[in-house]
């Protein structure tokens, strides 16, 4: 045990829940604005039929009307939504917390196209057109040739590059795309708001060869960076073995799949130069089962990682280390609260189970580990910089290792 993160998590009270109901609030603006557009572009994406059709005019009445109706009754996780839900199904969706009734959002967008049902459209990701495109757009023919500039550099300056691009490969976020905001709203990235870069580096050193647990966030232009990374690890002795996990069935989005992931080694394998290089590494490492995949059901339940079973947190325990990529697994990581700003990130994260390094652009409020100073004067600068995805942080934790 380590006894001074046990007493700053004691001095750490739980900050309220970040709810949408806040006038004027980032989370307010995604139940008002983004689920409206995501449902009629996922109505638009493939030719539904009549009956997927009215089911997602349902839903889009729902989020307008702002009344979060029960799942259907043949639902084949109905029970565990009306335990997480109880009290909560039949409110209005702004006024639960956000982390819950965003997770909410996406389950009921399944269930209207007909992802869990017995029809034609049992097991169609209604995000696969969106993601598709992204995959095979000339953005990232562009970034996998840039990889072959990393030859020219030291082979830290190469670690330090290919950090970076899985870092801030999470700008690319087709849930934001949808409605211009990070990545696609022309804004410039600027910079690291938290750097433990150097955290991260000496626990790698210290524990190779280690086994991480790799927690990937958006598939296409996040997941392929993610990738190289994991290849780079696992090439350069750091690792062992790299447990991959992404999400069982499509979620916020772009969030990646097991189907994704595939996606994503056959554009690596089949890229030139040296992605494709690494495309070949990864396929073996796949095969001789260094590179493993997990899709753990919790990944999608509308519930911080504090909460999560015995066994996703068993394997996390079993690793060395485990990176967290992206803002949605920050925020629950952190537990989705109105923390203030400078609230040591050991002591929010002091229950998990090992050395944890998170890598996020700034997409929502969570926020932790940043210096009051810092944060008074990013604000002062009238830049949405918390939730634009033009900042971005490596924040870590050695954990209960002591
Ligand atoms: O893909 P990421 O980095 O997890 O970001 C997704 C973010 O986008 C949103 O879905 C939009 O609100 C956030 O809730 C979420 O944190």
């Amino acid at each position: 045990m380590n006894h001074d993160l046990d007493a700053a998590r004691d001095e750490t009270p739980a900050a309220a829940p970040i709810l949408g109901n806040v006038p004027g609030s980032y989370a307010l603006s995604v139940f008002r604005e983004r689920h409206p557009v995501l449902i009629k572009q996922v109505r638009e994406a493939l030719p539904y039929t009549p009956d997927r059709r009215r089911a997602l005019d349902r839903l889009l009445g729902e989020v307008e009307r702002d009344v979060m109706e029960p799942l259907e009754p043949s639902a084949h996780d109905g029970a565990a939504w009306a335990e997480w839900g109880r009290g909560k199904i039949g409110g209005r969706w702004v006024d639960q917390p956000f982390l819950w009734a965003e997770s909410y959002f996406y389950r009921k967008l399944l269930e209207a196209t007909g992802y869990f049902g017995d029809g034609p459209w049992r097991g169609v990701d209604p995000f696969g057109p969106l993601k598709q495109a992204e995959l095979d757009g000339p953005d990232v023919d562009g970034e996998l040739a840039a990889l072959d500039e990393t030859a020219a550099l030291s082979p830290d300056e190469r670690a330090e590059a290919l950090l970076l691009g899985s870092l801030w490969g999470n700008r690319a976020d087709l849930s934001h795309s949808a409605t211009g905001t990070a990545g696609g709203g022309g804004e410039r990235a600027t910079g690291l708001v938290v750097d433990d870069g150097p955290l991260l580096w000496a626990l790698l050193g210290d524990l190779a060869p280690a086994r991480i647990c790799l927690v990937a966030d958006n598939a296409g232009r996040e997941l392929l960076p993610d990738l190289v990374l994991a290849d780079h690890l696992l090439a350069h002795g750091l690792a062992s073995e790299v447990a991959l996990h992404v999400k069982p069935v499509p979620y916020f989005v772009s969030d990646a799949t097991p189907s994704d992931v595939l996606a994503c080694l056959r554009r690596l394998a089949a890229a030139p130069g040296r992605a494709g290089e690494a495309g070949a590494r990864l396929w073996a490492a796949t095969e001789d089962g260094r590179l493993t995949l997990r899709a753990h059901p919790f990944a999608c339940a509308p519930l911080p990682y504090e909460d999560m079973p015995g066994d996703l947190r068993g394997e996390f325990a079993a690793a060395d280390m485990t990176i967290m990529k992206g803002d949605l697994n920050y925020r629950r990581l952190t537990g989705d609260r109105m923390w203030p700003p400078a609230t040591p990130f050991a002591a929010v994260t002091g229950y998990f189970p090992g050395p944890v390094v998170a890598l996020r652009t700034l997409k929502s409020d969570a926020l932790v580990g940043v210096p009051e100073r810092t944060a008074t004067e990013l604000d002062a600068t009238g830049r949405s910089w918390r939730t634009s995805g033009t900042h971005a942080m490596i924040q870590g934790s050695r954990g209960q290792t002591a």
